[in-house]
């Protein structure tokens, strides 16, 4: 019996939240080591088989083992070369999970497109065995760390099991804005694409490293379908850079013109999906441009208590664009020049360290102790190492300059971007020495804060720039912070996994119904 294992990254957008929405307009996205995973296996043994199939319809079994109450029952049956995809009513649990269901109908009905009814039955003989869980991070560990009596820092959370229990239902949840709803979407269509064999099992082997030019068709297909499902689930179509993320990993993204997936907006289940959801489709026009964090540097991540509502910011701060639209295309051009300087800037850091890392690891080193405002005042540096040291500070200036104008958009749109609650944090933090920079990530509000510090080799635990942001973190009493442990996923994008190397995962796959 193969079980097919497949994760997804979460996501932070860094810069061009709002702007991302428009094609006009790129958005800095980084990709999480925090990720969601999906195993898919058969249900029945293979001895039971002949009597399951005389007279029980094929079954869908989901289970989402973090949570209460929450496992999801599907019938499959095949009518007029389509196939549908039935929750069965009266189950132990009654709720129902769009984002799942929609993801396993819509990607059953592009399976029988590619493989026809014969061989989708074939591969679905046995019912399909389905566990779904996402890493800590997507959701808020405070309950947890309280119950342990752990205080609120990484130390703690490390000392968490891995896909911790969250003692409440799905619904009730306090997610942590990393994008659960596009990596569970990404490693669901992406585990089922590859087990009901529509795309090779290697598909998600080279790395996404070059965006979408080198990526692989299976990879791209599993992007286009776990956008579409992902609007549909969700009931809108956003710029899409939380699923870009999930399959690609880091990117400069440019989103897609809704157009392209606008026929299969509904439930009409007639409507085919492969001419439109196809990688050969060139409706398909976003893009994915290479992008990391500079070498030695690390991203930080804290979520703020009282999680924002994404949708009504948006609706707030897109009104007012169309209403005050001269203000608001200055704003957004010149904010876009400041978010592609700062992109640029991060990229060339990596370009320095390739050129020469051992100046680059000296300057990392030096400027970890020193506030950013003493970076560029050291008469002794020239050369290479003045290069490194413009660069980091340059990055630092652009960081505090899209801070400025997010502030700005927030002022003049009436919305809590960047509120003056985070102001005051992120200020306190920035202030530090070693940090490069920070921000609220995507559409802000009281929800998350982001900081790039740097990271020194050799350097003794307590003198590294991230211990000195978690003291800051620790003290803060002016909203209460919680850190995530999540960093910059190193694997790009979406990938396929072996259940027993991740740690925690074979149990709750195996455990019994
Ligand atoms: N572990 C899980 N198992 C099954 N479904 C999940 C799981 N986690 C999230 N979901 C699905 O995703 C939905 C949440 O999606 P929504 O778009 O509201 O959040 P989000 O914007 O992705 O949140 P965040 O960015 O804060 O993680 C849930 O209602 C549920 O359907
Ligand atoms: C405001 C917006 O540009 C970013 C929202 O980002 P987040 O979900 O707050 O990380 C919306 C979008 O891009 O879909």
């Amino acid at each position: 019996m193969t079980t097919t294992a497949v994760s997804a990254p979460g996501k932070v957008l860094l810069a061009g939240g709002y702007l991302v929405l428009d094609p006009a307009y790129s958005g800095v996205v980084v990709s999480t080591s925090a990720r969601f995973y999906t195993s898919v296996g058969d249900l029945d043994e293979p001895a039971s088989v002949a009597a399951a199939k005389a007279d029980r319809p094929i079954e869908i079994r989901v289970r989402s083992p973090q949570f209460v109450n929450a496992t999801w029952i599907y019938v499959v049956t095949f009518v007029d070369e389509a196939v549908r995809v039935e929750q069965v009513a009266g189950n132990t649990s009654s709720s129902k999970n769009k984002f799942v269901h929609l993801a396993l109908q819509r990607t059953l009905s592009l399976a029988l497109e590619a493989r026809g009814t014969g061989a989708l039955q074939n591969s679905l003989g046995y019912g399909l065995d389905i566990t779904i869980v996402g890493d800590n991070d997507f959701y808020s560990q405070r309950a947890q760390l309280a119950a342990k009596n752990l205080p609120p820092t990484l130390a703690s959370l490390a000392e968490l099991p891995p896909f911790c229990q969250t003692s409440v239902q799905l619904a009730d949840v306090h997610k942590t804005g990393l994008g659960s709803s596009a990596a569970l979407i990404t490693s669901l269509v992406s585990s089922l694409l590859v087990h009901l064999r529509v795309i090779p099992r290697d598909s998600f082997a080279g790395d996404a490293e070059g965006g979408i030019a080198s990526a692989s068709e299976g990879r791209k297909l599993a992007h286009n379908l776990a956008q579409y499902a992902h609007c549909l689930a969700q009931g809108k179509v956003g710029s899409g850079f939380d699923v870009s993320a999930a399959v690609f990993g880091s990117q400069l993204y440019t989103r897609f013109d809704p157009e392209v997936i606008a026929p299969l907006m509904n439930d009409d289940a007639a409507v085919k999906l492969h001419p439109s959801i196809s990688p050969s489709n060139n409706a398909w026009n976003h893009r994915v441009k290479p992008f990391k964090l500079p070498p030695l540097t690390r991203l930080m991540l804290a979520d703020v208590d009282a999680g924002s509502d994404t949708p009504s910011l948006v609706g707030k701060v897109l009104k007012w664009r169309k209403e005050d639209s001269k203000t608001a295309d200055d704003l957004w051009d010149t904010l876009d020049k400041v978010n592609h300087a700062f992109s640029k800037t991060l990229l060339k850091l990596s370009d320095l360290y390739a050129q020469d890392t051992k100046a680059y690891t000296k300057a990392v080193k030096y400027l970890s102790t020193l506030q950013t405002v003493q970076w560029l005042v050291n008469p002794n540096i020239s050369g290479g190492d003045q290069e490194i040291m413009e660069a980091f500070a340059e990055a630092h200036q652009y960081s505090e300059d899209i801070r400025a104008k997010m502030r700005e958009m927030g002022k003049l749109s009436g919305v809590p971007i960047e509120p003056q609650e985070q102001t005051d944090l992120l200020d306190a933090c920035v202030f530090g020495a070693g940090v490069i920079g920070g921000g609220v990530p995507g559409a802000g509000g009281y929800d998350a804060i982001w900081l790039l510090v740097l990271d020194p080799e050799n350097c003794p635990h307590e003198e590294l720039p991230s211990s000195r942001i978690e003291g800051v973190w620790a003290g803060w009493k002016g909203m209460d912070v919680s850190p995530l442990s999540a960093s910059e996923s190193v694997a790009k994008g979406v990938r396929l996994e072996d259940v027993a190397g991740v740690k925690g995962l074979k149990g709750l796959v195996d455990a019994p119904w």
